[in-house]
């Protein structure tokens, strides 16, 4: 969506686009109707951004019903783990920072994550959006606001009990050098103290959808499942 825009909007930078529809907070203005404006392109009509935050505890299943969701509905799936990591493997400049912060079970500047985030929208032309594993406090929530400018639609929260989201972490075997139990341990102390606070927000504005997240990962779907069914129609 961004990607066909960008070629025609060398001159404009993506931070006064992105200043800019902060201030109409439309995703129309945010893609087309700026650059295309500039350059006296008739803007297409583009679909307005769905965007789901998805939210829980570390191994309470985020990912795994992430994948379902695209598969049943057809979302974009971007999440800020995989991001991140995906900058330790390419070395880029912020990689080793990024690792020790992982290793720590700590939080990534908010400036660095959202700034990934932003590139895989603006390479997507998908308009609805699954972002994983973000917001994780309260900073990265209004950093998001500010710099993409838009609110999320949906938060999603997978409730899950400590003892077995340990459980699922220490056998997750994918290799993660935060999928051990010291590690593991400062991450659900991050979880209560930083991200908590932001499931209360989305709670308190009536975005919140608490999703019960024991038992198979087909079970649990049934909870989402009706979740988007029921936006659907108007999403698209
Ligand atoms: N309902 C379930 N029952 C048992 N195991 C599950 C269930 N859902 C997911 N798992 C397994 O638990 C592990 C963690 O799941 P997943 O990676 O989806 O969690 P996550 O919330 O994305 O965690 P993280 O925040 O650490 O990335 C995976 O190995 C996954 O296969
Ligand atoms: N918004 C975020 C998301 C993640 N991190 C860091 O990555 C680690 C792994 O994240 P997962 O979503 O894959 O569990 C996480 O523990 C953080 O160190 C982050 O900083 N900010
Ligand atoms: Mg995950």
């Amino acid at each position: 969506m961004w990607r066909r825009v960008a070629s025609l909007s060398s001159s404009i930078s993506s931070s006064f686009l992105a200043q800019t529809a902060s201030r109409l907070n439309t995703w129309e203005s945010l893609t087309t109707g700026i650059a295309q404006q500039a350059k006296g392109v008739i803007a297409p009509k583009e679909k307005t951004p769905f965007i789901t935050f998805v939210l829980g505890g570390p191994g309470s299943g985020k990912g795994t019903q992430c994948i379902k969701i695209v598969e049943t509905f057809g979302f974009a799936h971007l999440s800020a783990g995989d991001l991140l990591r995906r900058e330790i493997a390419s070395k880029s400049a912020d990689g080793a920072m990024i690792l020790n912060t992982i290793k720590e079970g700590k939080i990534v500047p908010s400036q660095v994550t959202v700034k990934l985030i932003q590139k895989e929208m603006e390479l997507s032309d998908n308009h609805k959006f699954l972002i994983d594993g973000f917001p994780r406090t309260e900073e990265n929530r209004v950093s998001f606001e500010q710099i993409i400018g838009v609110e999320p639609n949906v938060v999603l929260f997978f409730d899950c009990p400590e003892e077995e989201m340990v459980k699922r972490v220490l056998n997750r075997n994918e290799g993660r050098v935060d999928d051990n139990l010291e590690t593991i341990k400062k991450r659900l102390t991050v979880f209560q103290a930083l991200s908590l606070p932001v499931i209360n927000y989305y709670s308190e504005k009536g975005k919140l959808y608490t999703i019960k997240a024991i038992g198979t990962e087909d079970e649990i779907f049934e909870q989402v499942r009706p979740i988007f069914a029921a936006f659907e129609q108007t999403v698209g």
